[in-house]
């Protein structure tokens, strides 16, 4: 005789046919449970989800069309899936899916962008926007290509110490070139483009590492993030660890920091055009606080809380990188009630953040004074840093470079010129075209026109004075193909 009664073994294996299936209904209902809890949004298709429904450019604007007629009330726009997200491109880390690798390459950027580094970038910043200036000076008509070569000067010289003069400096063109080919990516395919690419990008990587490299050796490196990262990668016999990594992150530094800089100081100037009484205003400020004769800088930046009520404004009104890049969820989350299961792609709408008229009212006037009351920045405000340059574990890393490189082109801009809308041959003011022109990554303002008037002669002897006595061992005389 067994030890169980037949009613105890009956039970036993009833049990023992019974909990699966229950265990299987209950996951199918909280299975159908979590399918109700999606957020609205198009239907899709089974495999490829909602890739036929994302538009090629100014995806933005249709996501925020989707936010107002699937009625969702959250920051979060619409159920939108499309599982393969950033698939990988070469060795540039934003096309990469987040990892352990990321993440120490991204702790590698920060250890090159510190307090302790910031001041010497700092110095490199002033240059490039007192040389800015100079060159619209001299040019005024090209200040679109003038601002677009100054970002770039600007990044090469944070990133390698290089300075550069001419208008055909090598890596200048290396870095365009590279630039060109992910701007164009889809392109890349071609079998001819894609073998300039590889070689454009590889000669990025290499060269100028190998100059700064050889700058170490001799102990002649101008302060910069390769500088920094070989001399903190340097072991006692002299090699350097995760050479191949600092290589990358510093090629990549000018893949994804110059074309957001370059548009958002393009859409200052269209701001400054739109509102010349802004201008003024801004300009009173700064006047009252070099009243010395002098040009503002960076220490000046506690006094001109106006400056960084425009520079704020700036990144609000015309969200340069609208849908900042996708990002792809590792775990099931739950989001103001809707269920968002793992492997879901969320792209991040900065654009509609930036247009919540609950916070900012009329959405479309730029006005710093949501910020600021020019002496001090009010706190309880949403900070547009928060949207424009990315979110969580992806945010962007050089937002701190790229913050005071704005800041200072911005100011001396300001002292330096009046901009006004350029006038027509029929004697008006030539009105710009405010609205951004999409990209896949990155919008910009249409090419437009403007005039930059000097503010005084007085103003150019001292932007003359102040370029020679900052950084003075650079070059300081206008070589003849320099504008
Ligand atoms: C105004 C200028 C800039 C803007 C508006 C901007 C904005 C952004 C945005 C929106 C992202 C995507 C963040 C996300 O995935 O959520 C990003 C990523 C990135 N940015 Fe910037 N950026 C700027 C300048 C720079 C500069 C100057 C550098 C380098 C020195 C830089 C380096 C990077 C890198 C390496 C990534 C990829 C991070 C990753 O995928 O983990 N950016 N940036």
């Amino acid at each position: 005789m067994g030890l169980l009664s037949n009613e105890t073994r009956l039970t036993a294996l009833l049990c023992a046919f019974l909990a699966p299936a229950v265990y299987f209904l209950l996951r199918r209902r909280e299975a159908l449970s979590k399918r109700d809890r999606l957020p609205p949004g198009p239907k899709g298709y089974p495999i490829i989800g909602n890739y036929y429904d994302l538009p090629a450019e100014g995806s933005h604007l249709q996501y925020s069309e989707w936010k107002k007629s699937y009625g969702v009330s959250s920051g979060f726009p619409v159920n939108f899936r499309v599982y393969p997200t950033r698939c990988g491109l070469g060795w540039a880390i934003f096309t990469w899916k987040y990892d352990g690798e990321i993440h120490n390459r991204r702790k590698m950027v920060f250890q090159s962008i510190n307090k302790d580094t910031m001041p010497h970038y700092e110095q490199h910043m002033h240059k490039e926007a007192l040389d800015l200036a100079r060159r619209i000076l001299a040019t005024p008509e090209r200040f679109l290509f003038l601002i677009d070569r100054m970002t770039g000067t600007t990044i090469m010289r944070i990133a390698y110490g290089h300075a550069v003069y001419t208008e055909h400096d090598q890596w200048i063109g290396l870095a365009n070139n590279m630039n060109h080919c992910f701007r164009e990516a889809s392109k890349v395919l071609e079998a001819r483009a894609f073998k300039a690419c590889y070689d454009s990008m590889n000669d990025m990587v290499n060269l100028p590492y190998n100059m700064v490299k050889k700058q170490v050796e001799r102990q002649e490196a101008a302060p910069s993030m390769t500088r920094w990262l070989i001399e903190q990668n340097m072991n006692p016999d002299g090699s350097i660890a995760n050479e191949h990594k600092i290589k990358e992150i510093t090629a990549e530094s000018f893949a994804a920091g110059a074309d957001a800089t370059e548009a958002m100081i393009k859409v200052f100037v269209l701001a400054m055009l739109a509102n010349p009484d802004i201008q003024k205003k801004a300009q009173a400020y700064i006047d009252a606080v070099v009243a010395d004769g002098r040009m503002p800088t960076f220490s000046d930046r506690p006094q001109l809380a106006y400056i960084d009520g425009i520079l704020k404004e700036i990144m609000r009104w015309k969200v340069v990188a609208p849908i900042a890049l996708p990002h792809q969820l590792t775990n099931d989350e739950e989001y103001n009630g809707y269920f968002i299961p793992a492997g879901t792609m969320v792209v991040p709408n900065s654009y509609e953040c930036a247009r919540d008229e609950s916070i900012f009212p009329e959405p479309e006037e730029f006005r710093p004074e949501r910020f600021t009351d020019g002496v001090k920045l009010f706190t309880d405000i949403v900070e547009p840093r928060d949207f424009a340059f990315g979110y969580g574990r992806r945010v962007c890393p050089g937002r701190q470079i790229s913050d005071s490189t704005l800041w200072i082109t911005i100011v001396t801009m300001l002292y330096v010129f009046d901009i006004r809308k350029a006038i027509g041959p029929d004697g008006q003011p030539i009105e710009p075209d405010l609205v951004l022109e999409n990209s896949a990554a990155v919008s910009f303002p249409k090419p437009f026109i403007c005039d930059f008037i000097p503010r005084s002669p007085q103003h150019i002897e001292i932007l003359n004075a102040t370029y020679e006595s900052v950084l003075p061992s650079a070059t300081t005389k206008l070589v003849p193909n320099m504008v």
